[in-house]
C-alpha cells in the first residue's frame, strides 16, 4: 500500500487522523507536514493520497466563511506544491470552508495544467456520520447509527448540508415535524461543537474518525474494490456529473460517487426528493452558488 501525506498533521484533527491511518494500515507510509519545518515537498513526494487539514478552525461567533481569508491562501500554496510534486495523487480537502476551498484547490491545479476532477474530493463524511447518529438518537436508540444509511448531498456548511431522510436505509419512521430538528442539527452540528469548546476549536476527534473513514474507502478503492462515498466534487469532470451540474446550476456539489483505483468513476443520481427536501435543496443551492463563486474568484485575481 502506498503513501498518505497528511498536510496539517500536527493539528487537532491531523494528530488523531495520522494515528488512525498508521494503526489500521501499517503498510501505508504516513507522512506529516508541520508548516514551519519546510517539509511540504518532502511530505508530498510520492504520495498516493493527500489529506489537507492545514489551516485555522472556527472560534465561537465565526462562520466557516470567516475562515476563507486565511485558509484560501494556505490551500492555494499547498495545491501549487501538489501540482508540481504529486499531480497524480488523490487529494482530500478537509480545511474549511470546504464549499470554497475545494474550488480554490481546483483552480490552482487548473492553472498548473494538472487538474483531474476525478482526483479531487472535499471531505463531507462528517455530515454523513451526523445524519445517521442524530436520526438513531431521535429514534430512541432502537437502532445503531452504523446500521442506518442516510445520503447527504449539497455542501459542507449550514443550509447547504442536505440529509436525505426520505432515502434512508432502513426507512426512518419520523414525521416531517420530528425530522425538522434532526435536519437542523445535522446542518448546524458543527456550530454546536464550536460553541461548547469555548474558543478551543471545532470538531476534532469525530472529524478524524470521519476523515479516516473516507481515506479507508479510498485505500479500498486503490486496492481494486469498487466503493461509493459522498464527497464534494467538481461535477462536470466526472462521468454522470455534467447532467447533474446542468440540472442544479452548480459545478461543485456533494453527492454520492463511485470510486475506483484512479479516483471517482461516476456521479450517482441524487434520486427522488420529498417535497420538503426539494425546498431545502433550493436554499442549499442559493448559498452554495455564492460559496463557489468566492473560491473561483479568489484565484482569478
Ligand atoms: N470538512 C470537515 O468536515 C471539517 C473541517 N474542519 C476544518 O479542518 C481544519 C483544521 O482543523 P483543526 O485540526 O481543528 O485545526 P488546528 O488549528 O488544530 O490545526 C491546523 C493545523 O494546520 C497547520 N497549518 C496552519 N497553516 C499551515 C500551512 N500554511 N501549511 C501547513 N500547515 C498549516 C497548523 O500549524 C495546525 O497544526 C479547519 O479549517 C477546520 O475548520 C474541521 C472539522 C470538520
Ligand atoms: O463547524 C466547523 O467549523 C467544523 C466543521 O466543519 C464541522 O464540525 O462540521
Amino acid at each position: 500500500m502506498g503513501k498518505i501525506a497528511l498536510i496539517g498533521a500536527a493539528g487537532q484533527i491531523g494528530t488523531p487522523l495520522s494515528l488512525l491511518c498508521k494503526a489500521v494500515n501499517t503498510k501505508a507510509k504516513v507522512s506529516g507536514y508541520l508548516p514551519d519545518n519546510g517539509g511540504l515537498k518532502k511530505a508530498l513526494a510520492g504520495a498516493d493520497i493527500v489529506v489537507v487539514t492545514a489551516g485555522i478552525a472556527r472560534k465561537p461567533g465565526m462562520t466557516r466563511d470567516d475562515l476563507f481569508k486565511t485558509n484560501a491562501s494556505i490551500i492555494r500554496d499547498i495545491f501549487s506544491e501538489v501540482a508540481s510534486t504529486c499531480p497524480n495523487a488523490i487529494s482530500c480537502v478537509v480545511t474549511n470552508p470546504v464549499n470554497s476551498t475545494v474550488p480554490v484547490a481546483a483552480e490552482t491545479l487548473k492553472k498548473a495544467g494538472v487538474f483531474e476532477p476525478r482526483r479531487l474530493f472535499g471531505v463531507t463524511t462528517l455530515d454523513v456520520v451526523r445524519a445517521s447518529t442524530f436520526a438513531a438518537h431521535a429514534l430512541g436508540g432502537n437502532i445503531e447509527p452504523k446500521q442506518l444509511r442516510v445520503p447527504v448531498i449539497g455542501g459542507h456548511s449550514g443550509a447547504t448540508i442536505l440529509p436525505l431522510y426520505s432515502q434512508a436505509q432502513p426507512v426512518v419512521q419520523l414525521s416531517d415535524e420530528q425530522l425538522a430538528p434532526v435536519i437542523n442539527r445535522v446542518q448546524f452540528g458543527g456550530d454546536e461543537i464550536v460553541k461548547s469548546k469555548q474558543g478551543a476549536g471545532s470538531a476534532t476527534t469525530c472529524m478524524a474518525y470521519a476523515g479516516f473513514r473516507f481515506v479507508k474507502a479510498l485505500m479500498s478503492a486503490q486496492s481494486g474494490q469498487s466503493v461509493t462515498e459522498e464527497a464534494y466534487v467538481y461535477l462536470p469532470g466526472i462521468p454522470g456529473g455534467r447532467e447533474l451540474a446542468a440540472e442544479l446550476g452548480v459545478d461543485y456539489f456533494a453527492v454520492k460517487v463511485q470510486i475506483g483505483q484512479k479516483g471517482a468513476t461516476k456521479v450517482l443520481p441524487i434520486g427522488d426528493l420529498s417535497g420538503n427536501e426539494k425546498k431545502l435543496l433550493e436554499a442549499a443551492l442559493c448559498e452554495l452558488k455564492t460559496n463557489i463563486a468566492t473560491g473561483v474568484s479568489f484565484m482569478s485575481v
